[in-house]
Parts: structure tokens; C-alpha cells; sequence
């Protein structure tokens, strides 16, 4: 077996070896998952370059996290910042008719802030161009879905949400429900964290989700941690001093789920290394 199929392997023994069997008809499984420096941080500060803090062996974790699960969900922050891709392009077989699949993007994003020249549209487009023009080796190719955001009925630009829907992105409106429990840090902008997840799994039929972050998404789903079922947190062996907290500043009380009183503690935990960087895996469980 080489590293690739070790680590598919393993992604498979933690989703198989679960205590519990997931059965929620409401909502996908999710599984938190993202990585740190030793001190915490998740990137450098704010509108600095990404910071790639796993290793070539955890990266490649991720991607296989990325292909065990049906979405991946980031906030808009992410988007703006990193202009990811969100693809599996590290394991065999992308763009070359192998057995792997790009998750579903899925954006949470109040105020349509949305890139129009984003990596996440670009590929898509130019993945869709070569199909429909039958480009030499098209058939190969790995499938790339247009990004599912999630916007507030409020907040959203109208023009551009007609633009995205012409390019086959699907834009989903929320209503504005000051009453929700999520981030209560983003001005009472945030969507409602479990209406997002019952769409996805109700208008799209998604049965799994990674949740990559960035740091008030990560915030979101430990404030309503009923709502993970796994967390795999990567720590690269180093220290930043200053950046993006993974869990971002004191969370108060009012910000928690009706079901907790405090953060989730991991149960069933593992880790171990991979390259130079530890893995920590668990599943939350609330003190309520
Ligand atoms: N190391 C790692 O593994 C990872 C690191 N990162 C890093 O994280 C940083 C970005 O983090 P951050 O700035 O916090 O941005 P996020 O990616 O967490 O996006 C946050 C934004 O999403 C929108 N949003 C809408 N609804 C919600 C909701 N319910 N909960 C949370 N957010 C919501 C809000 O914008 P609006 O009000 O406009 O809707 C909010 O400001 C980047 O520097 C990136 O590099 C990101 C992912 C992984
Ligand atoms: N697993 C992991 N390790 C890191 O060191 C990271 N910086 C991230 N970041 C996440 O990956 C996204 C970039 O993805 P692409 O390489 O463009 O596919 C970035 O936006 C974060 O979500 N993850």
C-alpha cells in the first residue's frame, strides 16, 4: 500500500469505526476539520497570504477527506482571502478517469461578496467549456460542481446573483432570523447554521460535509456542536505568535445552543503523525 491508500485506509476506519451510527434524516454528517499552528492560529492576520501549516503528508489528508465527503462548506472569509480550489488534485486518478470526486462547494455568504473571477467559478467554467467542447481527454476529467452559496434575503446584490445563476451557481436565500444560534460576532448577519444544513440535505440530497472553516465558521458549528459528528484537527509542528485564531475570541455564553452549556470535549480520540504534523481525531460530546 503506498501513503495515499494508507491514508484512504484510515479516513475509511474512522468514518466505518464511529461509536454511533449516524442517522439524522434532518442534516449531513459533518465533520469539522482544519489545521493549526501549536499556538493555535489557523492562518497568518487577516489579508495576508494563506499559510500552509500541513505538510505534504497532512495535505494530502485533506484531500482525502475532501473526496470521502459529498461538500465542503467554507465562509466567505475564506473565499476572499485564499481563493481556494477545493478539489482533489493530490490524489491519483484527478483528471486522469480515476476513482475520486470533487466535493460539492458549499459557501456561506450574507452579502453575495462572492468573487466573480474566483478559482472555485474559474475551474468550473473551464472544466464545462472542455466537456462541452469534447476537448481530447475530457471524459477523464475530474467533475467539478458550481459552488452552492447560501445568502441573506436581506443583503444579497440582486444583479449579481442573476450573473452567478447564468453560470449555473446555485443561490440559496435565507430569511433573516435574529434568533438563531449562531456566531453572534458577525453582527447578527450570520445564516442559520441548521437551516443551511437541512437544505443541503433536503433540496440536494448532500449526505456528508467537511467543514474546512475559516475561523467563524470553525466558531459556528463548536457553538452548536450537536450539529458535528467528527472532528480531525491537523497541528503543524510550529509557532506563529499572531494570525487567526482557530476559535477566534472569547465566546460568551449567549453565543452556545440551547443543548450546551460549554464547548465540546472529544471522546473516542486518536492521534498520531503524519510526516511532522500530529492528528487529533474525536468526536464531540456536550456537558449540558
Ligand atoms: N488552516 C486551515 O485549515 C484553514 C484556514 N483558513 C483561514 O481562515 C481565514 C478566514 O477566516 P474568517 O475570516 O473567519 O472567515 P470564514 O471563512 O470563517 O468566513 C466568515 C464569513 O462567513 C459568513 N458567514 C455567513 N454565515 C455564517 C455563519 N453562520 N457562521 C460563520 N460565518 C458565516 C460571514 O460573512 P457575511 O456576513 O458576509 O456572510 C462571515 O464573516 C483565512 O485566513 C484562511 O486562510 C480557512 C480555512 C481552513
Ligand atoms: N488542511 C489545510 N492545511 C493548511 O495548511 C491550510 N492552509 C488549509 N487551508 C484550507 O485549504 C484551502 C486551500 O485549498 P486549495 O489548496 O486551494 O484546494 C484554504 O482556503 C483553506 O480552506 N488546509
Amino acid at each position: 500500500m503506498n501513503q495515499e491508500e494508507k491514508i484512504k485506509q484510515f479516513i475509511e476506519n474512522i468514518y466505518s469505526n464511529s461509536q454511533y451510527n449516524f442517522n439524522d434524516s434532518r442534516y449531513p454528517e459533518v465533520t469539522l476539520t482544519y489545521a493549526q499552528t501549536l499556538d493555535g492560529f489557523i492562518s497568518g492576520k487577516p489579508n495576508t497570504p494563506p499559510l500552509l501549516i500541513s505538510g505534504k503528508e497532512s495535505m494530502l489528508m485533506t484531500h482525502c477527506l475532501r473526496n470521502k465527503n459529498e461538500a465542503i462548506m467554507i465562509g466567505i472569509g475564506t473565499v476572499l482571502n485564499d481563493n481556494p480550489q477545493l478539489n482533489v488534485r493530490q490524489l491519483t486518478g484527478f483528471n486522469n478517469g480515476g476513482n475520486v470526486h470533487n466535493p460539492q462547494p458549499v459557501i456561506l455568504d450574507s452579502k453575495l461578496r462572492f468573487p466573480l473571477d474566483c478559482k472555485l467559478l474559474k475551474n468550473y467554467r473551464e472544466y464545462k467549456s472542455k466537456i462541452e467542447q469534447k476537448v481530447e481527454g475530457y471524459e477523464k476529467l475530474t467533475e467539478i460542481k458550481p459552488p452552492i452559496i447560501f445568502v441573506n434575503e436581506n443583503q444579497y446584490d440582486k444583479t449579481k446573483a442573476e450573473i452567478l445563476i447564468n453560470y449555473n451557481v446555485e443561490i440559496n436565500i435565507l430569511k433573516n432570523d435574529n434568533n438563531n444560534n449562531n456566531n453572534n460576532n458577525n453582527n447578527g448577519s450570520s445564516l442559520d447554521i441548521t437551516k443551511v444544513l437541512s437544505i443541503l440535505k433536503s433540496k440536494y440530497n448532500i449526505h456528508s460535509v467537511m467543514v474546512e472553516g475559516g475561523a467563524q465558521v470553525i466558531r459556528t458549528f463548536l457553538v452548536n456542536a450537536s450539529l458535528i459528528q467528527h472532528i480531525i484537527i491537523t497541528i503543524g509542528p510550529f509557532f506563529i505568535g499572531n494570525g487567526v485564531k482557530a476559535v477566534g475570541d472569547t465566546i460568551e455564553k449567549s453565543e452556545l445552543s440551547e443543548t450546551s452549556e460549554s464547548l465540546p470535549r472529544l471522546e473516542n480520540t486518536q492521534s498520531f503523525t503524519l510526516g511532522q504534523d500530529i492528528i487529533i481525531i474525536g468526536q464531540p460530546v456536550l456537558s449540558s
